[in-house]
C-alpha cells in the first residue's frame, strides 16, 4: 500500500504542489488528473523521489521512501514515461532486462521473464526480441516501455502519460490491454493524465488536482454523481454522459438486470460484473450486430444479460436511488 502524507513541493516562491494526501491500495490504479501545470508530475517524481519533497511523507507498505537511498527505492518501482525512455542503441530485450540485471537476476530468469512479458504484450519475442526500439511503432514501443517498468515485477508502478503521444486509435487499444493486463492485478499503481475520459476508465480512485491542491480525491462515481465543489462540477463539464457511464459498474445495478440470458441458440459475448455500462456498451457495438450481451458475476457464478435500449434506462435509475 502507497500512502502520500501532505506532499508540498515549493521552488523558491513558487508553490509546485501544495498538501497533496491519498491512499493507494495494492491492486488500485490512482489517476493523478488535472490541466497543464497542475502540479501532477512533480506529485509523481516525489514518490519515487525523482524530484526531493520540500516537505511531507510517502510510505511504501509502512516504510518511508527517505529511509533508503533514491536509487535503490527506485529499482523496486516501475516506471513509464511518456516517451517511454528506452535507450535507443539497446534491442527491446535489452531495455526489458535492465532492472533485473541490476539486481543481479540470473540470464536464465531474465530470458524466461522478457518472453512472458513480450507474449503478454502481444508482442511476439521471434520478431522483437533482437529490435532497437526506433524499428517500433509509437504503441509498440509503450508496450516495451510498459515491460520494461514490469520486469522486476515491483509492487508499485507511477506512469506518467504513458499513452499520451499515441495515435486516439492506438492509444485506445493500448489503453484496453493495459486495463486487461493480469500482471497489474496486485500492482499499486500511480497514472498521470490531462485526459478525463482514461481517468474514468483506468482509474479505480481519481485525485483531481488544480493549481498544485487537490480538489477531489474519490471514485470516478463520487466525481461526477458527488462532485466536492464548483471547480470538479465544471472540469466534468460537457462530458458528463460519457463520465456517468464510466463511473457505473455494472455490480451496481445487478439487480435491474435482465435475469433471463437466453437468446436463443445464440452463444453470447460477456462483460464482467467489475465492468461499466459504458465497457458494456462497447462490447455490444463490437459484437457485430448482437442484440445482447451477458453480464458475469465473479463473486457469485451468476449470469444477467444487456441490451442497448437498457443503458439509458439503467443509468437513470442508478442515479434515482443516490
Ligand atoms: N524544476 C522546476 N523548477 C521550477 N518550477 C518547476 C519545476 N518543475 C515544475 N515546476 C513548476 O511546477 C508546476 C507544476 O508542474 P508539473 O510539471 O508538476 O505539472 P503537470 O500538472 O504535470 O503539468 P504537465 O501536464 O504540463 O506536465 C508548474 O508551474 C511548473 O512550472
Amino acid at each position: 500500500m502507497l500512502v502520500v502524507e501532505s506532499l508540498s513541493k515549493h521552488y523558491n516562491h513558487n508553490i509546485a504542489v501544495q498538501d497533496v494526501s491519498f491512499e493507494v491500495k495494492e491492486g488500485e490504479t490512482l489517476v493523478l488528473l488535472g490541466t497543464s501545470g497542475c502540479g501532477k508530475t512533480t506529485t509523481l517524481r516525489m514518490i519515487n523521489r525523482l524530484t526531493e519533497a520540500s516537505s511531507g511523507e510517502v510510505y511504501i507498505n509502512g516504510k518511508s521512501v527517505f529511509s533508503e537511498p533514491a536509487e535503490l527505492l527506485r529499482r523496486s518501482i516501475g516506471y513509464v514515461l511518456q516517451n517511454n525512455g528506452l535507450f535507443p542503441h539497446y534491442t527491446v530485450a535489452e531495455n526489458i532486462a535492465l532492472v533485473p540485471q541490476l539486481l543481479g537476476w540470473s540470464q536464465e530468469l531474465i530470458k524466461e521473464r522478457t518472453r512472458l512479458l513480450l507474449e503478454k504484450l502481444h508482442l511476439s519475442p521471434a520478431n522483437y526480441w533482437d529490435a532497437l526500439p526506433s524499428s517500433l511503432s509509437g504503441g509498440q514501443q509503450q508496450r516495451v516501455g510498459l515491460a520494461r517498468a514490469l520486469a522486476a515485477n515491483p509492487p508499485i508502478l507511477l506512469m506518467d502519460e504513458p499513452f499520451g503521444a499515441l495515435d486516439p486509435i492506438t492509444r485506445a487499444s493500448v489503453r484496453k490491454e493495459f486495463r486487461e493486463l493480469d500482471e497489474l492485478n496486485k500492482k499499486t499503481v500511480v497514472l498521470v493524465t490531462h485526459d478525463i475520459q482514461e481517468a474514468f476508465e483506468l482509474g479505480d480512485r481519481i485525485c483531481l488536482m488544480d493549481k498544485g491542491r487537490v480538489m477531489q480525491n474519490g471514485t470516478p462515481a463520487d466525481l461526477v454523481f458527488r462532485p466536492a465543489n464548483d471547480f470538479v462540477q465544471s472540469f466534468i463539464g460537457r462530458e458528463r454522459f460519457s463520465l456517468e457511464l464510466k463511473a457505473v459498474r455494472l455490480s451496481d445495478v445487478w439487480d435491474m438486470l435482465a435475469t433471463d440470458t437466453a437468446v436463443g441458440s445464440v452463444e453470447l459475448d460477456s462483460v464482467k460484473g467489475t465492468q461499466s455500462l459504458w465497457e458494456a456498451m462497447e462490447r455490444l457495438s463490437e459484437s457485430g450486430g448482437a442484440q445482447a450481451v451477458a453480464v458475469y458475476n465473479e463473486v457469485t457464478g451468476e449470469r444477467r444479460k444487456i441490451m442497448f435500449p437498457d443503458i439509458p434506462r439503467l443509468l437513470q435509475q442508478y442515479k434515482q436511488a443516490q
